[in-house]
């Protein structure tokens, strides 16, 4: 199973500091990690840091090699989705997802290229989009699409930034539930940033919180989701409860206490 380990990240934009030296638990193969945090906590810009679009000091390693050190073709590259992925007007679905799943080489298009599209967009059931132009999808739609072409990489690591926050109920919930199997079933490491911490509890092995660029927390869900700790990071009254199917849950009392920054 892979590991990816990410020690003292710094990034700063001009003089103004983002990352404080963020230091991650080791997201391993099979567990699917949920990075929690305020908006603005520097979230984006830790994945930016982690696939190295920004700079700075710290190291990401995966198996022991350092990420800096592998080619882009590399297969333990992690494969990042941003939170917004701009759409090319001009190119279908299937053609955004083929083009997405092209690791270099020749320009013609293989049996099995074209096979792993349509493959990728039946398990996320969107395959009547297929020949629809990306200009004229709704927000849900493109952003299933950006997870067919990030999935159509077939990832070892996968780091998505609020992959489920255009999606209605049902999708999110499906699209959570796949990616808990192909953590399981193909060992996947997946890091998913999402502001809903129900879904963390449900589906997360173990929760990062940062907050103003360091991490505060981080370990099983259930331990870190304190009162405490919501009402330092969040500024709010919740508490977990755990329902009669034995779901763990979080309610959130009436008041607010407003944060700084
Ligand atoms: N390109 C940039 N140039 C300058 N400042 C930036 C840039 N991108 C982000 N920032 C700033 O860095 C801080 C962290 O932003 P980031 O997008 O990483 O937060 P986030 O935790 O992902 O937030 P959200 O939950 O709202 O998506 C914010 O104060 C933001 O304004």
């Amino acid at each position: 199973m892979v590991t990816m380990m990410v020690e003292g990240l710094e990034v700063a934009y001009g003089r103004r500091p983002i990352l404080r030296g963020v230091t991650l638990p080791a997201l391993r193969g099979g567990q699917i990690t949920a990075l929690l945090g305020p908006n603005a906590a520097g979230k984006s810009t830790l994945f930016r840091r982690i696939v190295g679009q920004l700079s700075g000091p710290g190291t990401v390693a995966v198996d022991g090699r350092a990420l800096r050190d592998l080619s882009p073709q590399d297969a333990a590259q992690p494969c990042y989705l941003p939170q917004d992925t701009s759409a090319n007007a001009v190119l279908t679905v299937f053609e955004a997802v083929l083009l997405a799943g092209k690791q270099g080489g020749s320009w013609s298009v293989t049996d099995a290229e074209a096979d792993a599209v349509t493959r990728t967009l039946m398990m996320l059931e969107i395959e009547d989009l297929a020949g629809r132009g990306l200009g004229e999808l709704s927000g849900g739609q493109r952003q299933m699409v950006g997870l067919a072409q990030a999935l159509v990489r077939n990832p070892r690591i996968l780091l998505l930034d609020e992959p489920t926050s255009a999606l209605d109920l049902q999708r999110q919930v499906e699209v959570l539930h796949l990616l808990r199997d192909l953590a399981e079933r193909d060992g996947l490491c997946v890091v998913v940033a999402i502001h809903d911490l129900n879904q963390a509890l449900r589906f997360a092995d173990q929760v990062v919180v940062l907050s103003h660029g360091s991490i505060v927390a981080s370990g099983a869900p259930t331990d870190v989701l304190t009162p405490a700790l919501l009402q330092e990071v969040y500024g709010v009254e919740a508490r977990l409860e755990t329902c009669s199917r034995g779901v763990p849950f979080l309610t959130v009392d009436g008041s607010v206490r407003r944060r700084r920054g």
